[in-house]
């Protein structure tokens, strides 16, 4: 079911018309459906049922404190990558034990400090790193749980930008070199093997290349295992795709049943992390922007509307397609094919390219499947101020994040004397 739908031609967010939402709140602003997330997070979970597991949502996908506290309340974990994620998990409420710590340049600050907090698990990406945790966890005279992120050398056929398997991204520890750094590992002092982890790729629709990194890995896991280091859990990462148009990924229970299937072949006892973040989060929100003006070149029709590549960069940063509609279908507009561009000084800067769309100078326009992967990757670029973030749970309407203002953009400059 879509909690966003259409109830006499006009666009709900759950119980409520996103036209009431932006009356009071204005536009350009992200909507979440408290719903959706939650439907999603079970999908995951419930999937998972008797295999011992734990679900890390990956905050960096959405790390709104509204967001993070529904989360929390649902008994979630968490997969972060910065000592900010960290704080935010805290600050929603969620726990530090079910926290997984993953990123290639931990600083020496952030290790201490989710050494403090008790996270679960630093997934460490380099030897460099795994030094540098066991430095620091001995002179706190602590134990650092660690997991080792193999890079299995998969090819996770998705953009460019958001492979991370392959020997030639940055990410996680060479397969070839993964053996041996667990015998480091274990023979840290201040440091004890708990788990192995991978992360190959964000945006996959399909579980062949989830089922090859797990056979590399399994095969390690029994490499350690007659060496006598044990590994208690099996961090397979997150990476499952969505729907922005006709992709058709496979569903969380169908991508979950693929991943328990082979553990109980001969792996059951092991503990399984994921760490979803797109498939949670994506089509459990929208942007709604309005149409400012709308401008007819030669070539093009332009619908140039309030919300920018600033606001969301995914269409300009990747040309990820993400689909847009208007709020309203009720009204009576000319059909047209627009590029739907934002105000900012880029050519670059748009949110869609040749779009059929029905709409006047100050219309409503919603850019579905923006809850993943939107607000945290804004900016002020341009000097504009960050959209407000609303979320949804039936008929309530809750601010979880109000627009920023304009004192906001240059809050902690200063002018020379
Ligand atoms: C280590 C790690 N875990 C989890 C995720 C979440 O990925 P996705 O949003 O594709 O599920 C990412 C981002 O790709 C990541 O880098
Ligand atoms: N930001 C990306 C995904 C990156 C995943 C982070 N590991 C996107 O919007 O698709």
């Amino acid at each position: 079911m879509d909690y966003f739908q259409y109830q006499q031609q006009r666009l709900y967010a759950e119980n409520v018309p996103v036209t009431d939402i932006t009356d009071q709140y204005g536009t350009p602003c992200y909507i979440y459906s408290r719903s959706t997330i939650e439907r999603h997070w079970k999908a995951f979970d419930e999937a998972l049922g008797e295999q011992p597991h734990l679900v890390c949502y990956a905050v960096k996908a959405n790390s709104n404190l509204g967001v993070l506290s529904v989360m929390a309340k649902l008994g979630s974990g968490f997969d972060i990558v910065s000592g900010g994620e960290l704080a935010r998990v805290i600050e929603a409420g969620g726990d530090p034990a079910r926290v997984v710590f993953s990123g290639v340049a931990k600083t020496e600050a952030e290790i201490a400090f989710a050494l403090e907090q008790g996270i679960k698990c630093f997934n460490v990406e380099s030897p460099s790193e795994l030094k540098r945790i066991n430095r620091v966890a001995g002179s706190m005279s602590v134990t650092a749980p660690i997991s080792i992120r193999v890079n299995p050398d998969v090819d996770a056929k998705t953009h460019p930008y958001i492979s991370t398997g392959l020997k030639a991204n940055k990410f996680g520890i060479d397969w070839e070199q993964s053996l041996d750094i667990y015998r480091q590992a274990a023979g840290m002092a201040h440091l004890t093997v708990v788990g192995m982890d991978c992360h190959i790729g964000s945006q996959l629709t399909d579980v062949a290349p989830f089922v090859d990194a797990l056979e590399r890995l399994l095969g390690l896991i029994d490499q350690l295992k007659a060496e006598g280091i044990e590994i208690d859990h099996l961090d397979v990462g997150g990476g499952l795709g969505v729907t922005y148009q006709d992709e058709k990924p496979p569903l969380p229970a169908d991508y979950v049943k693929a991943v328990v299937e082979r553990l109980q072949k001969d792996h059951a006892y092991l503990s399984l992390i994921m760490e979803p973040g797109r498939a949670i989060m994506a089509n459990a929100g929208i942007m709604a922007t309005k149409v400012e003006f709308i401008k007819q070149g030669s070539e093009k029709n332009f619908a140039l509307v309030d919300a920018g590549m600033n606001d969301m960069l995914r269409p300009s940063l990747y040309s990820a397609w993400m689909d847009i509609v208007e709020v309203d279908r009720s009204l009576e507009r000319e059909t047209r094919m627009y590029d739907v561009v934002g105000p900012v000084c880029e050519t670059g800067d748009f949110i869609g390219k040749d779009r059929s769309l029905s709409i006047d100078e100050g219309d409503l326009l919603v850019q579905r499947s923006a809850g993943a992967y939107g607000f945290t990757m804004a900016s002020n670029y341009n000097s504009r101020c960050r959209p407000a973030e609303i979320m949804v749970d039936k008929d309530q309407v809750y601010l979880v994040r109000e627009r920023e203002s304009l004192p906001d953009l240059w809050k902690g400059e200063h002018k020379l004397p």
